[in-house]
């Protein structure tokens, strides 16, 4: 064994006292190869788990991709004995497979032992869940556009000579290919609906910021923290999908459609949506498919990137740079929100938790090719917070309400019922800063969303002079 091979196989000791015995769990065994460093199982097998896999041993290799198996041949023999030794149903592939490699590995390992790479992995722990007309129509894109290569590979490996040249031309791959069609235009529907949504509530006074980042980083429990009261007398014109409750747990997807609430940030009437965790080590095409997801980010008038800042800094770089690159680019700018501070760094001082969250961060900012994330450019400088203690949040609301574009404008108007009427308009709308009555004129300070603040402005001047 070469040292480059240098690995471990092992079984997983399961008389541990405090591990729940699920008896509807799949036994499993993960697999992992990494060209660098000895591969760190931690985060596939709490996937893993979260899909309802029982991990019963794991085999992991340092080693350059193989192109038959992904792992070298000997270390695919020894996963192979390893599951029928553990009678384990399924392998766990901490990475992303072919489907050449998924069916070399499904054809070595028993029979009928399911191969389930990272993608795959991530679309079964979205079925669990997906719980609205985007979240199901985005599933099952995602879906189609993993099973496609998958179908095209298994039907030139079982037809005859013809097919095998020409699998594109086979009937099921033809529906496959109709089917993602129509769920594209579909999820194209969906996303001019929201657009439109958009603007109107942008027109409303309504600025509009995005909670993103990583799965289970914090982000719904950040919402919930932000949002305002929810009171059963809403005024007029309360956004349609407006969720009175944002679900907290500590797994991953949890959070499986975009969900907007009301929230007063700095002073300013916001929407803030919470959205979909990204995973590392899936494939672009499937990231794309979280359309509602990408486009409430990009279209925001302020995004909040949420960072686990209790993650050691190699997980918090991983988790950064796989985030900043299902993001791209986005029109507004970028608030880093280090979160859970209260965990973050050795126990210590408040203040040394924070400073150890702050230099983590920005080490793994450092390390990034602003050309493979132009978002890079958008980012503000980060704010820890820990939603826990409630601590930072003033902080990032004034951050917030710096990073919103803002006009302001001095009205002064003849006081009268058009004034009245005009400034009652602007109250709703959330851009009344200050009002100042003097004799028969009344003088109004305007701050607010630019488009909101001209409209405001030219509603009080009609009713001055000339207007
Ligand atoms: N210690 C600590 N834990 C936190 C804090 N904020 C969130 N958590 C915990 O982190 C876990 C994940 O929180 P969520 O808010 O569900 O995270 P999410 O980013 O919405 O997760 P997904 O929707 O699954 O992507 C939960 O167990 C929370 O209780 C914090 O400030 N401090
Ligand atoms: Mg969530």
């Amino acid at each position: 064994m070469s040292r480059d091979d240098a690995t471990t196989n092992e079984r997983d000791a399961s008389n541990d006292p405090d591990r729940p015995t699920d008896t509807d769990a799949t036994p499993a065994v993960v697999a992992a190869r990494t060209p660098d460093g000895p591969p760190d199982t931690t985060e596939i097998r709490e996937l893993a788990a979260a899909a309802g896999y029982a991990v019963v041993g794991e085999v992991t290799q340092r080693r350059r991709e193989d192109p038959t198996y992904d792992l070298g041949r000997g270390k695919a023999e020894d996963l192979m004995r390893l599951v029928a030794d553990a009678d384990a149903e399924a392998v766990i592939y901490d990475g992303s497979l072919s489907p050449g490699q998924t069916f070399s590995l499904g054809n070595l390992l028993p029979t009928g032992t399911a191969v389930i790479d990272r993608p795959r992995l991530a679309l079964e722990l979205f079925a669990d869940a997906a719980d609205s007309r985007a979240a199901d129509r985005q599933l099952e894109l995602a879906r189609l556009r993993y099973e496609l290569p998958r179908l095209r590979e298994s039907i030139a490996r079982d037809g005859g000579e013809d097919v095998r040249l020409r699998p594109e031309g086979d009937s099921r791959v033809l529906d496959v290919e109709k089917r993602i069609e129509s769920a594209e235009r579909a999820l194209d529907e969906i996303a001019d609906d929201r657009a439109a949504r958009r603007a109107e509530r942008r027109d409303a006074g309504f600025d509009l910021v995005a909670l993103a980042g990583y799965a289970n980083a914090g982000k719904s429990t950040l919402a919930r923290r932000l949002a305002d009261e929810v009171s059963d007398s809403e005024p007029d014109g309360e956004p349609a999908d407006l969720a009175a409750t944002l679900s907290v747990d500590d797994g991953p997807f949890e959070t499986l459609s975009t969900t907007t609430r009301r929230a007063t940030i700095g002073g300013r009437r916001t929407l803030v949506t919470d959205t979909v965790g990204f995973l590392d080590g899936l494939p672009h095409e499937a990231v794309r498919s979280f359309r509602t997801t990408i486009e409430a980010i990009r279209r925001a008038d302020c995004a909040l990137l949420v960072v686990d800042a209790s993650d050691d800094p190699a997980d918090l770089r991983r988790k950064l740079r796989a985030s900043l690159s299902a993001i791209e680019a986005t029109d507004g700018p970028v608030i880093p929100v280090l979160s859970k501070a209260d965990e973050a760094g050795a126990a210590g001082t408040e203040a040394d938790d924070l400073s150890a969250a702050t230099e983590a961060y920005e080490a793994a900012v450092a390390d990034l090719d602003p050309d493979e994330s132009p978002v890079v450019a958008s980012l503000r400088p980060p704010v820890p917070v820990s939603a826990r203690d409630d601590a930072g949040l003033d902080e990032l609301a004034a951050a917030v309400a710096d990073a919103l574009p803002t006009a302001t404008a001095t009205v002064e108007a003849p006081n009268g019922g058009d004034a009245q009427a005009a400034l009652s308009w602007a109250y709703d709308r959330g851009v009344v800063e200050g009002v100042d009555y003097e004799g028969d004129a009344v003088t109004v300070e305007l701050a607010g969303r630019p488009a909101v603040v001209d409209e405001a402005e030219r509603r009080l001047a009609r009713g001055g002079p000339g207007g």
